[in-house]
């Protein structure tokens, strides 16, 4: 599922780690030739205020004094990571954790660990008073270089933004959503401090990771929370264009009810396409539910109000309804829903459109919420989309949440729509 979009994410996080990285081995040249002549340069000297406390290991004096200077706690027991942080990952991020105060962690947390803590002393890596050279000052850059963090400023990302950009669009990423998620990572990323070599792909998938669920996790509540609180019968009405797999999603929910303890009764409200009965039919066969249908051509309001009436003589908790999906002739679609809307007035509307649609899936779902207002979206065929697009994209556009995704063709192939997860598993967690 969406591994297209996976590679294309894999490779922005590589790609700004690698560059911003090499830019920070580059800098640090300078640095160390200071350092060689057993100087602290000028401007560190002036900015820097000596810990008095601060106890330098022997043979390492030169890099000592700077990493000292940083030193707020006064303890005095913090690694030189000047000297060892680009080199060595595990030295510094081990400092990490001193600087917290905190026992060295295991060795999966503890690249974690240095970015949170890098992260915690942005602020206090921000120049007070040093001259200003496009946004930092010299003397904080330095300091920052000698304590083994630097900063990625905007112009190392450019490039990757751009690439992102094209990664996203090609993914059918959704062009307002695309920008949103890329105004996300640049907000997130440029000016962040990072301690070198040890935490870059880290910030950079954090940042990434937050402005995706940003646009993902738009307007999302607890689906089963909202039915089992909701009054008995519960009815929902289905919207979108036949072959996406509406008919079939809502069987899927016919039987996600029933293992949650919820019975239902099926409704065929398409009552404009030949052969909608049969299909809801056989679905209803397959799972033993009871399904109310009219003969083609009838009124669908009439034949959900019959649904209903059923659930109400039956004790049935959940009412299904299908309906005609018609884009071409929206005021039908209007008229139709508007007519189901005033004399059942569903508890919910949800949206069908296939993952594998991608920009398509989008404009579909921005204009069926825009002639019926929608809450909510189930995207089918979702382990056939290596794009990930429309499910990225979808909620941004609509306002409204992504609450499924079908993942194949059986009756239990329907997955709540999880932000975190799908998130999770697009970046890496
Ligand atoms: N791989 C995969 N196939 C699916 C999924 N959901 C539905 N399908 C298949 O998509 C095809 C169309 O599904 P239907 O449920 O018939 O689609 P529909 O929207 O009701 O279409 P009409 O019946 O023409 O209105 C069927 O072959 C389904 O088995 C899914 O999540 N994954």
């Amino acid at each position: 599922m969406f591994d297209g979009l996976k590679d294309k994410l894999s490779g922005f996080t590589s790609d700004v780690e690698e560059d911003v990285d090499e830019e920070a081995l580059e800098a640090e040249e300078e640095p160390d030739a200071d350092e060689a002549d057993g100087e602290v340069p000028a401007d560190q000297a002036t900015d820097a205020e000596p810990a008095t406390d601060a106890q330098p290991s022997e043979g390492d004096t030169q890099a000592a004094t700077p990493a000292a200077t940083d030193d707020q706690s006064g303890t005095g027991s913090e690694p030189s990571a000047a000297d060892s942080g680009a080199i060595d990952e595990s030295a510094t991020a081990s400092s990490a954790a001193v600087e917290d105060g905190e026992a060295v962690p295991d060795a999966d947390s503890q690249s974690d660990d240095a970015a949170e803590t890098v992260a915690d002393s942005a602020s206090e890596a921000e120049p007070e008073s040093d001259e200003d050279d496009g946004g930092r000052g010299l003397a904080a850059k330095a300091k920052l270089m000698a304590t083994g963090k630097t900063v990625i400023e905007e112009e190392d990302l450019q490039s990757h933004l751009d690439d992102l950009e094209l990664a996203l669009l090609s993914s059918d990423v959704e062009m307002s959503v695309a920008n949103e998620i890329l105004d996300g990572v640049k907000e997130n990323l440029t000016g962040q401090t990072r301690r070198r070599l040890s935490s870059t792909g880290n910030l950079v998938r954090d940042a990434l990771r937050e402005s995706l669920y940003d646009v993902i996790n738009v307007g999302q509540f607890d689906f089963d929370e909202r039915v089992q609180q909701a009054d008995k019968p519960v009815t929902i009405v289905f919207t979108g264009v036949n072959g996406v797999g509406k008919t079939t999603s809502i069987a899927k929910l016919a039987q996600y009810f029933e293992e949650r303890g919820l019975s239902t009764v099926l409704a065929n409200g398409d009552t404009y396409r030949a052969g909608a009965n049969e299909q809801l039919e056989k679905h209803a066969e397959n799972l033993d539910k009871k399904i109310i249908t009219h003969e083609q051509g009838s009124d669908p309001t009439a034949v959900v109000y019959d649904a209903v009436e059923y659930a109400k003589a039956n004790d049935i908790d959940v009412v299904l309804g299908d309906t005609a999906g018609r884009l071409h002739t929206s005021d039908d679609l209007m008229a139709q829903l508007e007519k189901i809307d005033r004399n059942i007035d569903p508890d919910m509307t949800l949206f069908v459109d296939e993952a594998v649609a991608g920009q398509d899936a989008v404009n579909r779902a921005r204009e069926f919420n825009d002639a019926a207002e929608i809450d909510g979206a189930i995207l089918t065929k979702a382990d056939a989309d290596p794009q990930g697009g429309a499910a990225i994209s979808v909620a941004h556009v609509t306002g409204k949440p992504i609450l499924f995704l079908g993942t194949g063709q059986d009756y239990d192939d329907l997955e709540p729509f999880d932000p975190e997860e799908i998130v999770d598993s697009l970046i890496g967690e």
